[in-house]
Parts: structure tokens; C-alpha cells; sequence
């Protein structure tokens, strides 16, 4: 069966500027497919050539089987990034016009309950909050119930409340079978939704999974973050430590190993505001998949025994966040 999204080998460079460097992905039916990436990755450059609204250099794309500028518009939802409807409609107009220009739309109140505006569907376009706007847009994006939906940063300016409700919504698309194509700098929006993760960097997509085998593959290991005035240079350990603003991290402790941890702070008379133990996530594969995470001072004491002392071995619990003074 053919993927419901191709793009083969796509190149597409403005001036000087490699936008697309030779990007091959294909997403099947009903799948919920996420790309990551820097500003200036690609992304919006790649979701133009699948839609047929830029033509790259070399290469081609395909929706649903044919070319993008030749499959039935009714069958494809695109919600650009940056979408500026007449100020002077409401709401509910805006989503109106969208359903008069297809034979079978769905309905337009329909449309707009879905994202969470029927009580704000007669104001004015520029009398709704930013949030408020791109809600709009996201209904009029659905109004055509489309087999194919390409959201490019659905949930920026949304807040927290509306981006989850948005994500519900995606969610119940995608199991109704519509494939979904989105871009996003939220990585927990990605690891929620998508199926399949892609992260485009200078143009290039370095790498693509599921999330679980992306942070399993990319994301490193789990670590205790300590918020501490000391420096490195004041604790002794096997583990690798890193210096941040707030404090210091040790790479690779698992939640077995806080106790030895807590010992080598507490032998040398360390005092900290708060330990944190977290797992790697998808933020992780992004800061170190784009060079984004290495921070200036990074040292491994390879070798060295573990701090003894008291405590070694005590269990704080994954994910545990504790506060002291020692
Ligand atoms: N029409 C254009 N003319 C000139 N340069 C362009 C054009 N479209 C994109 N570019 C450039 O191509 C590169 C990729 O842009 P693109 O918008 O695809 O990135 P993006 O990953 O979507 O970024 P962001 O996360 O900031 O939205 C950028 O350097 C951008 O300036």
C-alpha cells in the first residue's frame, strides 16, 4: 500500500541558504507524524513542499498517492504557521467561508465547539486573544473533515488549558484515521501526540522514531540535578558532572545510586537547595541531536570508587524532588 505522505530526496535552497538538504521521509495512513527542530531547520520549508505550495529543486512528494498540487483539496487540512484571515469576520464567519468552499464540509459550529469557541463565535477576528485566533484557524482548518491534516505549530500562543484540549482533539482525529502531519517546538506536545518523530536540523531530518526509541537511541542517561553554589571541582565521583547556572548535574545516577550521591555531598560539607532526579525525555534527544546541550564544562572521573560513606544505597525514588540543607 502506498505511504500517504513521500517525499524523496527533497533539495531546496533560497540563495545561499540550504533550507532542504536531501530529505526523505514517508508517513502512512493514519499515522501522527511530528517534526522537531530548530527555527530555521526546514520544517515550514518541508510542510510547503508536501502541500505543493513551494516547488523544491530536486526531488518530489506525493499526497495520497499523487502530486500535492493534484490531489483533491477537499481530502487535505493545512493550518499554516502563520495564517491572517480578515480582521473584520468572526469566528464562526471565518469558519463559514472555509465550509462554503467544499461540497461536503462538516459543520461550522461543529467545528468551532471542537476547539473550544462556541461562546466567542460572533467576535471579530481581531477582537479574539492570540490563542483565541489560532483556535479559529485550527477550525477552519478541520471544517473539511480531511484525510490528511498538516498542522505547522498548532499550539503556539495557545495556553496551557487550550493546548491540551487541542492535543484531545488530534488525538480523536487520528484514531477517527485521519494521518497527521505537525510541527512543533513543544516537545511534549510531540511526545504525546505523534506515532513517529522526525528532528530536521540545517535542513537535514537526522533523525526519526518513535519517541520512546529516539530517547532510548539519543537521549542519554537518567541524572540527578543538585541546586548548589559549589562547583565541580568540589566533589569527587564516578559520574559524569556538568555545571549549570543553578547548579550541578550528575550524568548517569540511577535512583539507586542517589545515596551515594547524597553521601559525596554530604562528606564534604555541600550545601544544596534541592535535588532532582529526571529520566531523559525528548528534550533531551533535541539539545544533544542539534548541539544545543553541551555545555562548557563537562568531566567524567572515569575510574574512581564511589564516595563510602553513610546513606550510600538510600533510595530518594524516581522522579523525587528533595530540599535540605546539610
Ligand atoms: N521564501 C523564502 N525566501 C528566502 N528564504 C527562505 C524562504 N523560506 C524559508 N527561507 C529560509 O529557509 C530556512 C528554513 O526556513 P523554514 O521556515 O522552513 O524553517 P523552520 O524550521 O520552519 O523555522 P521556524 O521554526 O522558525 O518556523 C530559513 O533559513 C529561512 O530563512
Amino acid at each position: 500500500m502506498t505511504d500517504t505522505l513521500v517525499a524523496e530526496n527533497l533539495h531546496k535552497r533560497y540563495g545561499d541558504t540550504v533550507a532542504l538538504d536531501g530529505v526523505s521521509l514517508s508517513v502512512g495512513a493514519g499515522e501522527v507524524f511530528a517534526l522537531i527542530g530548530p527555527n530555521g531547520a526546514g520544517k515550514t520549508t518541508l510542510v510547503r513542499a508536501l502541500t505543493g505550495t513551494m516547488t523544491p529543486d530536486e526531488g518530489s512528494t506525493s499526497v495520497l498517492g499523487g502530486r500535492p498540487t493534484e490531489v483533491d483539496k477537499s481530502r487535505v487540512g493545512l493550518l499554516p504557521q502563520s495564517f491572517d484571515p480578515p480582521a473584520r469576520l468572526s469566528a464562526r464567519e471565518l469558519v463559514r467561508y472555509y465550509a462554503g468552499l467544499y461540497d461536503d464540509a462538516g459543520n461550522p459550529d461543529e467545528a468551532l465547539a471542537d476547539v473550544g469557541l462556541s461562546d466567542t463565535g460572533d467576535t471579530w477576528y481581531e477582537n479574539l486573544s492570540g490563542g483565541q485566533q489560532r483556535r479559529a484557524c485550527v477550525a477552519a482548518t478541520l471544517v473539511n473533515d480531511p484525510d490528511v491534516l498538516f498542522l505547522d505549530e498548532p499550539t503556539t500562543g495557545i495556553d496551557p488549558a487550550g493546548r491540551r484540549a487541542l492535543w484531545s482533539l488530534v488525538e480523536n482525529l487520528a484514531e477517527g484515521g485521519t494521518t497527521v502531519f505537525l510541527t512543533t517546538h513543544y516537545m511534549a506536545e510531540a511526545e504525546r501526540l505523534a506515532d513517529r518523530v522526525g528532528l530536521l536540523a540545517d535542513g537535514d531530518l537526522v533523525a526519526v522514531g518513535t519517541p520512546e526509541s529516539l530517547v532510548a537511541e539519543h537521549g542519554g542517561e537518567s541524572r540527578l540535578v543538585v541546586e548548589t553554589d559549589a562547583r565541580r571541582t568540589a566533589v569527587e565521583t564516578r559520574f559524569m558532572v556538568e555545571e549549570t547556572e543553578s547548579g550541578l548535574v550528575f550524568d548517569g545516577v540511577t535512583p539507586a545510586d542517589i545515596g551515594e550521591v547524597v553521601s559525596e555531598l554530604n562528606d564534604r560539607g555541600i550545601d544544596y537547595e534541592a535535588l532532582t532526579w529526571t529520566e531523559p525525555d525528548l528534550e533531551d534527544v533535541y539539545l544533544r541531536l542539534t548541539g544545543a546541550s553541551l555545555g562548557p564544562e563537562m568531566t567524567r572521573k572515569a575510574g574512581q570508587p564511589a564516595v563510602a560513606g553513610a546513606g550510600a544505597g538510600t533510595d530518594s525514588g524516581a522522579g523525587a524532588s528533595a530540599g535540605g540543607e546539610q
